[in-house]
């Protein structure tokens, strides 16, 4: 298990000196209008909360930062269907460990299937050695339900040691999937992984060596699970469905 001395990405911080106006996208969000430094967990850090509150911009910030596509995928992948990603790694500083990561992923549901495509095309292709979709799992992953291909990759091409940057993993699993995630996850950080997730699930944040980020309009603030807006909207929801569906309807 990683710890505070060999974590891969120990924290970020916003070149603000760099920053003239914060009236745009990417500078407007809540998040970079009071950015405080944010220290990574060795383990698990989540960023979390309500939509639009720029959880995806910061993770894709960091990710491209580090030196992932955009897009998505392994440090090796350069394909690109759009250029829309935001300038925000060009305001970020990260500090990195001593210890460089041996496997790295930045999975992002939403552009999943452009990787699951350009993995096709880089097989058919032949130039690029052995099949790339083996170490998926040899199963097309066109040719998957959605919560199975998102899957494959965790157990199939995640090696441990490694940095895993995820983006609303959840997306397309069921709650029994989301818990064998937890698992796969834990087995993940006894080898080594260090995490950053983005998540709306609380079965996903639910890792006990881990730190929570929530972002809201006043910024990031670290909480616990029970604390989590997630968690406190589900459990109400849970303890009395039909008070909160009257209120709902009224
Ligand atoms: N390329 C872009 N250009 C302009 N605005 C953008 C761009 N990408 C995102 N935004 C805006 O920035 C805000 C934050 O988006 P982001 O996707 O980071 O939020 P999020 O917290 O990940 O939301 P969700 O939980 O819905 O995934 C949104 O209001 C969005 O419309």
């Amino acid at each position: 298990m990683l710890n505070k001395d060999n974590q891969y990405i120990k924290s970020l911080d916003l070149k603000s000196e760099n920053i003239n106006s914060y009236g745009s996208f990417p500078f407007h969000l809540p998040v970079i209008r009071n950015f405080t430094e944010l220290f990574f967990h060795p383990n698990v850090t989540y960023i979390v909360g309500e939509n639009g509150m720029g959880k995806s911009t910061l993770l894709e910030g960091i990710a491209i930062k580090y030196g992932f596509n955009p897009e998505g995928g392994t440090l090796n992948f350069n394909f690109s269907n759009y250029d829309s990603h935001s300038i925000l790694d060009q305001y970020l500083r990260l500090a990195k460990g001593v210890y460089k990561p041996e496997d790295h992923f930045f999975f992002r549901a939403e552009t999943y299937y452009n990787l699951a495509t350009n993995i096709e095309e880089l097989d058919e292709d032949g130039s690029s050695g052995p099949k790339i979709i083996d170490s998926y799992g040899g199963q097309s992953l066109h040719k998957q339900s959605h919560g199975e291909s998102f899957f494959a990759a965790f157990t199939n091409r995640f090696q441990g040691n490694g940095l895993y940057i995820l983006d609303e993993p959840e997306a397309a699993l069921s709650p029994l999937r989301q818990m064998s995630m937890l698992s796969r996850i834990h087995e993940l950080v006894e080898e080594g992984s260090q995490f950053i997730i983005s998540t709306h699930s609380p079965i996903i944040m639910a890792y006990p060596s881990s730190k929570i980020i929530q972002l809201s309009e006043e910024g990031m603030k670290e909480t616990n699970l029970e604390d989590t807006d997630h968690y406190r909207t589900m459990k109400q929801f849970f303890e009395d469905k039909d008070r909160l569906l009257h209120h709902l309807f009224q």
